[in-house]
């Protein structure tokens, strides 16, 4: 069993300098909260430009926080190898992670002499084929290749059998799936899966929902920057409650059915005269809505509204 990390964002914003001169500024990520257990696979799904990247790299100390905490078992991010030991990320583009001179096996020398100086030849070859193995690859047919040489499904398959090779406790998976076939992107979900399993905590970004449900027991969903829905998967997706969460369900396409262009996002729970209980459970969250055990919403009107106070 792998030792899991807890993750806590708590009311975490990001803005970026823009425009010329850096004089204006972008609000990427406004005062998002919620958590990943050891063990638990929760995917953040929202449209492009929605801040999910941003909140990945957050996690991984490749951009700052602006106000707000991002903790990892209580302790704030402090890139190092210490912490790259235990939290890494893999991302939609495998290609880019690759140095195109070098062949694959190259990405394990470099762990083994950042990460595992001390360990012997024979032994990290066997830590090697055994992680290659894990992710369902042949090590003689993949490890002595050039990246152009290999798939995109299998190098980024090598990208998680190198982050196996750490103490690895957080995963961040951005898009991972995009680039890859349909059974390859099934192979890939079931590793993740597997790694549930083993105790570890994984943030699985993604634009697609029928792969967020696969695997996540709990779902974030962004819009421009800001949470509008999330809790248990099942309830989520059974029973969507914001315009934005049945607007991504119903651009679904479904074989033989007609396209119904979805509501607009304008009506909620909010502006139906169902403000949310100043004493009941949605005032534990600040800005969003328990309307379910494990089930929040917010207000459809985000970020114009200001009847969701964070
Ligand atoms: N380094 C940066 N400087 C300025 N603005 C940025 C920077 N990185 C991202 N942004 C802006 O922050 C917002 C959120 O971007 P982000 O990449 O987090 O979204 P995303 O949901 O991951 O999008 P996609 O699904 O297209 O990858 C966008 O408006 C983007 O233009």
């Amino acid at each position: 069993m792998l030792e899991g990390l807890m993750l806590t964002l708590d009311h975490v914003t990001k803005t970026y300098r823009a425009g010329a001169f850096g004089g204006g500024s972008v609000t990427a990520v406004d005062r998002v909260s919620f958590t990943a257990a050891p063990g638990e696979v929760v995917s953040l799904i929202g449209e492009s430009g929605s801040g999910k990247s941003t909140i990945g790299r957050m996690i991984l100390g490749l951009t700052g926080v602006s106000s707000g905490t991002l903790t990892l078992d209580g302790q704030r991010v402090r890139p190092g190898k210490d912490f790259y030991r235990r939290v890494q990320g893999v991302f939609q583009d495998p290609f880019s992670c690759y140095n195109p001179v070098f062949r694959a096996d190259r990405v394990f020398d470099l762990v083994r002499r950042a990460y595992h100086p001390g360990v012997r030849d024979a032994e990290w070859a066997d830590r090697v084929e055994k992680a290659v193995r894990d992710v369902r690859l042949d090590p003689a047919q993949v490890l002595g290749r050039y990246p152009h040489q290999l798939s995109g499904g299998q190098l980024q398959r090598l990208l998680i059998a190198r982050a196996l090779l750490l103490d690895l406790s957080f995963l961040v998976a951005d898009e991972i799936t995009s680039m890859l076939d349909a059974s390859t992107r099934i192979d890939v979900l079931n590793l993740l899966a597997g790694l549930k399993e083993r105790g570890l905590g994984v943030l699985y970004i993604t634009h697609d929902l029928a792969l967020g449900t696969y695997l996540a027991e709990k779902t974030v969903v962004l819009r421009r920057g800001r949470v509008v829905e999330r809790g248990d998967t099942q309830k989520v997706f059974g029973n969507p409650l914001h315009p934005y969460t049945r607007t991504l369900l119903a651009a679904v396409p479904r074989l033989n059915q007609p396209w119904d262009p979805p509501e607009p996002v304008r009506s909620c729970a909010f502006h139906e005269g169902r403000d949310a209980p100043s004493g009941g459970p949605g005032a534990a969250t600040t800005d969003l809505y328990e309307t379910e055990p494990d089930h929040f919403v917010a207000c459809a009107q985000l970020p114009d509204c200001e009847r969701t106070p964070a």
